[in-house]
């Protein structure tokens, strides 16, 4: 039997935390503030936190082999030098689309960084629809554009096998897959596997577990919920104390814990009073399912 924990390690505050990595050398999280332009590095054994300021909202991180980390930052994919704060471009999309952005990516199984755009928002979920697209990164530098007329491009993981890419535009209230080429960075046949309910709000951030079953942070919804992208159904529910869940990704000891980001901005004065945590950092353990280490871009 499992007796599961929910707690705030880290008060953060954020606008828009986004985009938890763990990185398992450090024993640290990773993780982005989108409006505040920040990537924050979270140790878990000195509960420290070291914050990069850059110069536009930046949308996601991950590991990069080479050192350092990789970032969405605007609309291009950059290194950033942790030590020296430095950023360097290493490709950019939507140029074209003045009023785009990135959002959520993530590193596949062979060290492409994919990461999808859409149009800045005026409020949360308020936006100018199908102006996004998903891209990738190769290790190459060079960009692959997968499909456009996207709303709000968000979580992504791959299946175990590497055989599916598992996607959420949050406008279309679904979590969908792809047949996975991984020796070329192909997707096709796309189906959804779950449609969120109405409690279950906006499906944001996601990532799989070691049984292979997807984790789904819900916008709005106060939650994160097990699906079985097999047989379409839900099987775990798990309530936050704050209502803005963004984003969930297995870290600490084996990838034992969970760690679940969260937003602020969207909430009016009195649900902040009721929900102080609100853009901090959680932790929940005792799940009793681990995760998988994060894959590191390979360019
Ligand atoms: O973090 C994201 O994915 C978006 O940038 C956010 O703005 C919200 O999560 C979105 O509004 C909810 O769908
Ligand atoms: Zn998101």
């Amino acid at each position: 039997m499992s007796s599961i924990k929910i707690e705030c390690v880290l008060p953060e505050n954020c606008r828009c935390g986004e985009s938890p990595v763990w990185e398992e050398a450090s024993n640290s999280l990773l993780f982005v503030d989108i409006p505040a332009r920040k990537v924050c590095r979270w140790n878990s054994l000195t509960k420290q936190v070291q914050r990069v300021t850059v110069d536009a909202p930046v949308s996601s991180v991950a590991l990069r082999q080479s050192g350092g980390y990789v970032a969405t930052i605007g609309t291009k994919f950059c290194a950033l030098n942790w030590e020296d704060q430095s950023v360097v471009v290493l490709a950019a999309v939507d140029k074209d689309k003045k009023n785009n952005r990135f959002n959520d990516g993530k590193v596949d199984p062979s060290g492409r960084y994919f990461a999808g755009t859409m149009a800045e928002e005026t409020a949360p979920a308020v936006l100018e629809r199908h102006q996004g697209s998903l891209y990738s990164l190769f290790p190459d530098h060079h960009v692959k554009k997968y499909f456009d007329q996207v709303d709000i491009s968000n979580g992504l993981d791959w299946s175990l096998d590497h055989k599916i890419f598992y996607y959420i535009d949050s406008l279309s209230y679904s979590v969908d897959a792809f047949d996975y080429d991984l020796q070329t960075g192909q997707i096709s046949n796309r189906r959804s596997v779950y449609k969120l309910e109405k409690e279950e709000h906006i499906p944001d951030g996601m990532c799989i577990d070691a049984e292979g079953k997807l984790w789904v942070a819900c916008y709005n919804g106060g939650r994160v919920i097990r699906l079985d992208p097999e047989t379409g159904k839900r099987l775990q529910t798990v309530k936050l104390p704050v209502d803005k869940t963004t984003s969930c990704c297995f870290g600490g000891k084996d990838y034992s814990e969970m760690y679940v980001t969260c937003a602020r901005d969207g909430l009016d004065s009195e649900s902040l009073l009721r929900q102080p945590e609100a853009g901090g950092i959680f932790k929940i353990t005792g799940l009793g399912v681990k995760g998988i280490a994060p894959y590191p871009y390979a360019g």
